[in-house]
């Protein structure tokens, strides 16, 4: 395939999403949306309507899409095997600890085709560790496809290959994600946490810090980074921002002149505890503003969605 050219149409027609929570309920609709038929499979006893009470928000959150017609490619099974048969590609959504995620991946593979791709979502554990005990055959076709919540909005899906994943498979992948409308990333070097959940752990770092500090409270430090960086963030990246900071002389410019400073905030960075206190601290702000419980989580995600979809639509085809 030509390097300018991206694939439209996804190539595998039958996913298997393993894991129907946050992540695997969102994975499962934006699949449907592609018309690719979705096998989904989770031990949770009220699988078939979790899957049903989900579509309908998620629907909404991707353009020209119904529920009904979602739920119409989409098939629940409490069984694995079952899940799993026939399909191009598994996507995992389980929970985020590397002995379950080795066991499942084994059993995985044990029943899906031989040639499937077996995906994780995991936020943070390396390929090589979860295939650590599995055959080369089946490591050549596991990789990390780490999305960001809700998959089905966010664009940055963050592919991170083990040390013995194949190169086929990876650009496979990268294929599949593009066509589906998704903003892959594959990263050179396995590191665990990846790029987005690094920088989005040093960023929570700090704003931990000046919330306990009583620089400002939680809610007022989302909107110091709705009201700057975020904004920013949606248009140019960090390097970008520091090139075009730098005025005509750009980076260079700005390295010169505030980069001394920069690092040697760098040192004066906070690192607090997350501790009882400070979990409660966090918790308590955080719920005063934006409330709790699933209706307040329905209003907010809601909200949410709606905000990221207009910004990517008012960004549309700009020039990136
Ligand atoms: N929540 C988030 O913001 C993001 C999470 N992720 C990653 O996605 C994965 C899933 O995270 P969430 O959806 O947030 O977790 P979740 O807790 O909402 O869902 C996990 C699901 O796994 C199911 N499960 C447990 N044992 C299972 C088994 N043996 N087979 C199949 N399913 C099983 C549970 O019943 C549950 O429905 C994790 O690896 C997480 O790191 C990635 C990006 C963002
Ligand atoms: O924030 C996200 O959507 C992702 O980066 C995640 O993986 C999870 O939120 C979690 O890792 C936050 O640390």
């Amino acid at each position: 395939m030509a390097a300018a050219e991206k694939p439209r149409v996804p190539q595998w027609t039958t996913v298997a999403v393993v894991g129907a929570g946050t992540i695997g309920l969102s994975w499962a609709a934006l699949f449907s949306a592609h018309g690719i038929r979705v096998r989904v499979t989770d031990p949770r006893p009220d699988l078939a309507e979790a899957v049903r009470e989900a579509m309908p928000a998620l629907a909404a959150s991707i353009p020209g899409s119904d529920a009904e017609d979602l739920l119409s490619r989409i098939r629940v099974t409490g069984d694995l095997a079952e899940a799993v048969d026939g399909v191009q590609l598994v996507q995992e959504n389980g929970p985020e600890r590397l002995e379950f995620k080795q066991e499942l991946f084994a059993e995985i593979a044990r029943h899906a085709p031989a040639e499937a791709v077996l995906a994780s979502s995991s936020s943070g554990i390396i390929a090589s560790d979860i295939a650590a005990e599995l055959p080369d055959d089946v490591a050549a076709r596991l990789l990390i496809a780490h999305p960001f919540n809700p998959p089905q909005v966010v664009p940055l899906v963050e592919i991170v290959p083990g040390q013995r994943s194949a190169e086929r498979v990876i650009e496979s992948t990268m294929d599949f994600y593009t066509a589906l409308g998704k903003t892959p990333v594959r990263l050179h070097k396995e590191v665990s946490g990846f790029v987005a959940n690094r920088l989005q752990s040093a960023i929570m770092r700090e704003s931990i810090s000046l919330v306990l500090r009583g620089v400002v409270s939680a809610e007022e430090l989302d909107t110091v980074m709705k009201a700057s960086l975020g904004g920013r963030y949606a248009t140019v990246g960090p390097f970008e921002s520091f090139h075009l900071g730098g005025g005509p002389g750009g980076i260079r410019h700005m390295m010169a002149h505030l980069g001394v400073g920069m690092a040697a905030r760098w040192k004066e960075l906070g690192d607090p505890e997350l501790d009882d206190d400070a979990i409660a601290t966090i918790t308590e702000q955080t719920e005063a503003a934006y409330g709790a419980g699933p209706d307040a989580y329905r209003e907010r995600c809601e909200l949410r969605d709606r905000k990221h979809i207009a910004i990517k639509s008012a960004l549309g085809d700009i020039e990136n």
